[in-house]
């Protein structure tokens, strides 16, 4: 046990720091909070999975709260949260996703190989727009024909204004300090950046709201989850009244769209500075798919090695690098360790993945070579030991989108392995390759790489003239959504 650190330490290494120092489950006591972290597969497995029924609630920060109050992802599993859940659950489950909605992203995703083609320069910005358009059209039956869209657009500002409020060292401790209480609200801008976090998202999804409701008025009904809700008067159930259902339609959007393109920018960081994964993944897809016709989510057995990029990137880089927090409910034992009531339970992603491999900093995609499934079949099960990575959290509050954002990683990097080489991107004025760090991320909650260059370099006239094509052929499917 380790008492007193400063809030602002919790960072992913120092995680693994202390766990190498204090063992895999270790307590810190930060004022008159505890906070245990399980750097344990074990451990996330015999109590957040096992003891998911008083393992599954959120913190008790009044501040991160009062920002996050209508977000079911920081609910505790109040009646709200489990009807927001199932109902989220049910609309993303593999049979939608693997039925009609399959078209629609591989049209997105062809629109991302065109936009590449086009503008390789600007491929974050495509990225985004391709991950936040997709997840508009499944929630809002509304597609980002640009990345000026507001349906692009939204998302990403919400995200900004909520990472703003709720990020470490966004705010002061005062659950654990009293005595921060007493800072008078103006001296405390954190107050200002919480009241932000709630009304720039509210503001952006009542919109969204607004916008279907109008189209709806004019007769133009669509598949989508907001029309099924709009269609069932959910707006009656007490988990959507006032401004609930805007908000959370814009959950799922948030929690959605800027952590799938995240995962995307990792991968491409990593496939550019790894040419030999990208010649073994070529290999693979060259041998099912040729120059006939790209990957698709059907190819998925045929193609395991686009698996184990995805689980890799995901094991280096994970999106949340310390987890979302959970909480405790009940006093209860764990080997000989009390942990109380409250305790803030941390599943500590990065350290997780660090810490049990031997070469945990070296990217090799062959680690993965034995989990031929998604990361679903992997969480949960009595198998712990052989969990491929804990991205997407554990127990009940497991990512709610895991099946979606499995399908649209994949989705995109075999199709994006399909069409090009992405290289290091050259100086123009020196002729020397610019240099990636790949260390250089983000110090939010939810993170990606910091800004970086590379170059997309198609990989025949035939792959640029098959992606015109299928650009051709997907326009109609999309213009249903615009
Ligand atoms: C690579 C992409 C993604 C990553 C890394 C990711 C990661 C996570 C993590 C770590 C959590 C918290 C789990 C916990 O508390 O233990 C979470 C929760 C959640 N995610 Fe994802 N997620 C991703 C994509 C998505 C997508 C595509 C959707 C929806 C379409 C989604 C919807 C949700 C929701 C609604 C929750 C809250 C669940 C709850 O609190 O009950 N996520 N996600």
């Amino acid at each position: 046990m380790c008492t007193s650190p400063s809030i602002q330490n919790f960072s992913r290494s120092k995680f693994k720091q202390w766990s190498v120092q204090y063992g895999d489950v270790f307590s810190l006591k930060v004022g008159r909070g505890t906070m245990i972290v399980l750097n344990s597969k074990r451990a996330v497995y015999e109590l957040v999975d096992q003891r998911s029924a008083i393992y599954s609630s959120r913190p008790i920060d009044k501040r991160f709260r009062f920002a996050m109050r209508e977000n079911f992802a920081f609910m505790d599993p109040t009646p709200v949260w489990r009807v927001q859940r199932k109902i989220a659950v049910r609309y993303l489950a593999p049979e939608k996703l693997d039925g009609d909605l399959d078209k629609v992203s591989n049209a997105e995703i062809t629109t991302l190989l065109h936009d590449l083609l086009v503008s390789p320069e600007d491929f974050i910005k495509h990225v985004e727009r391709s991950t936040a358009s997709f997840t508009a059209i499944v929630l809002y039956g509304q597609r980002a024909k640009s990345n000026d869209d507001f349906w692009a657009r939204g998302v990403y500002e919400a995200m900004e204004a909520i990472m703003h409020a709720i990020s470490p060292g966004s705010h002061l401790p005062a659950e654990q300090f009293p005595i921060f209480k007493l800072i008078p609200r103006r001296w405390d801008p954190s107050h200002a950046r919480a009241q932000e976090g709630f009304d720039i998202p509210t503001r952006i999804w009542t919109e969204s709201r607004r916008r279907v409701e109008l189209r709806r008025s004019q007769g133009d009904k669509r598949e989508s989850l907001l029309d099924e809700l709009l269609s069932s008067e959910k707006e009656l159930d007490p988990a959507f009244q006032g401004t609930m259902l805007a908000n959370y339609l814009g959950a799922v959007m948030q929690a959605a769209a800027e952590t799938s393109a995240l995962s995307t920018k990792t991968n491409i960081m990593f496939l550019a500075t790894h040419p030999a994964v990208q010649d073994k993944a070529q290999k693979e897809i060259d041998a099912v798919c040729g120059v006939e016709r790209l990957p698709c989510f059907s190819d998925f057995k045929d193609m395991p090695y686009i698996n184990c990029i995805i689980k890799e990137s995901q094991r280096i880089r994970p999106v949340v690098p310390t987890g979302i927090p959970h909480r405790c409910t009940q006093d209860n034992w764990y080997n000989g360790m009390l942990i109380p009531k409250d305790a803030t339970i941390i599943i500590p992603h990065w350290a997780l993945h660090h810490s049990k491999y031997e070469d945990a900093g070296t990217y090799n995609p062959d680690r993965y070579l034995n989990h031929p499934n998604l990361a679903w079949d992997y969480a949960g099960t009595k198998d712990f030991e052989n969990r491929d990575h804990y991205n997407y959290g554990a127990g009940r509050r497991i990512c709610a989108g895991i099946q979606l954002a499995e399908r649209t990683q994949w989705r995109q990097v075999a199709r994006i392995l399909w069409a090009f080489r992405i290289e290091h991107a050259v100086d123009e004025n020196t002729g020397e390759k610019i240099e990636i760090d790949l260390d250089a991320y983000e110090d939010k909650m939810v993170c990606g790489p910091a800004p970086f260059k590379v170059k997309f370099t198609p990989r025949s006239q035939r792959h640029v003239d098959l992606i015109k094509k299928e650009m051709e052929d997907v326009r109609e499917i999309l213009r249903a959504w615009e």
